[in-house]
């Protein structure tokens, strides 16, 4: 079995710590740090440090792919990327006490043939069992729909399918007849999906419920340093793990779904994988890039999740 993610909109992250972000004013950078990111990028990271087979697809600028190439090279991950002419995007991180503010950029206009050639080389490397997670936002020149159309096409073909995404791509995978079987937006993006500017627990677990009724098997909402609700058909937790010395929050969310795939990977039941996905999170939390402690710190990290069982209505 293996775990494929898929990024159609990567980007290299260009984390600037300062001291404290003042609007308007001149800022010295404390620390600089540069990685290859973009959400499926961050995801695939993660579980190849867990030790999963794993490989990455998607649309990679050729002018600046190097952070790429020798991530994928280090961490032994299948590399599936289509390089097209012209530069991956490079997103601001400005990172100080009060936390992380992100500057994300649109990306490289693509065109739908070549998001049509991702999707075919795709439906031709997975095999029934694969796991499939597909992250983050579009580049301008994709079609909205595509994630809805692969979820359709991956469930077709045997896969489980993962969507950790926002705005118009969220609200066509979750209006579409073929769901799928995990979702993992965070409140806000939710609370945006149902129309609503935010949402409290309740609303979060009746939204939640609403989902698994339709068809999604796993929801999950992250909530940052609030953690995050786990809600399927065996009920619905909230998982929690406080972390002293946050060293970026940069992919916690990522670390979350490169948890679950990989406790959907050993078939664990909801309260471990919420285990699980907290302590990728969290592990990731203590680290500056889209990386994992050594595996028996996330273990022990496991074990110290609290858990509250949810009543759902
Ligand atoms: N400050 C924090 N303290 C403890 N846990 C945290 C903190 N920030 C994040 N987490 C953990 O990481 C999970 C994912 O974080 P978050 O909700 O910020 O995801 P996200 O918005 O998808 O982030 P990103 O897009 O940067 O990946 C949370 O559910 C929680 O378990
Ligand atoms: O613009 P998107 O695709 O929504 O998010 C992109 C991004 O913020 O997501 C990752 C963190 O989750 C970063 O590596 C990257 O910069």
């Amino acid at each position: 079995m293996r775990i494929h993610t898929v990024t159609f909109n990567p980007a290299i992250d260009h984390t600037i710590t300062i001291d404290r972000l003042i609007p308007g004013e001149v800022h010295r950078a404390r620390a600089v740090r540069q990685n290859a990111g973009g959400k499926g990028v961050n995801v695939a990271s993660c579980l190849a440090d867990w030790g999963a087979d794993v490989a990455v697809h998607g649309l990679l600028g050729s002018d600046n792919a190097a952070p790429f190439d020798a991530l994928f090279a280090a961490k032994g991950i299948t590399d599936r990327f289509i390089r097209v002419a012209g530069s991956t995007r490079v997103n601001l991180k400005l990172v100080d006490d009060a936390g992380t503010t992100d500057i994300n950029l649109d990306g490289m206009a693509v065109d739908e043939a070549l998001v049509a050639k991702v999707v075919s080389q795709l439906n031709v490397a997975v095999r029934s069992g694969d796991l499939v997670a597909l992250s983050g936002s579009l580049p301008p020149g994709c079609p909205y729909d595509v994630y809805a159309a692969m979820v359709a096409q991956l469930r077709e073909r045997g896969c489980r399918v993962l969507l950790d995404t926002s705005g118009g791509p969220l609200k066509h995978a979750l209006n579409a007849v073929v769901l799928p079987h995990v979702i993992k937006p965070n409140r806000s993006e939710l609370a945006a999906w149902t129309g609503q500017a935010a949402m409290d627990r309740t609303g979060l677990l009746s939204v939640a419920a609403d989902l698994c009724r339709r068809g999604v098997e796993l929801v999950v909402i992250s909530m940052g340093e609030e953690g995050a609700l786990f809600v399927s058909a065996q009920g619905a937790v909230c998982a929690h793990l406080a972390l002293d010395g946050v060293a970026s929050t940069v992919g916690a969310g990522d670390a979350m779904v490169a948890g679950l795939a990989a406790g959907l990977a050993d078939g664990l039941p909801l309260e471990r994988l919420a285990r699980l996905a907290t302590a990728f999170a969290v592990g990731k939390l203590g680290m500056a890039g889209p990386n994992l402690p050594e595996l028996g710190a996330v273990r022990a990290l496991a074990q110290e999740v609290s858990l509250s069982a949810m009543t759902m209505a």
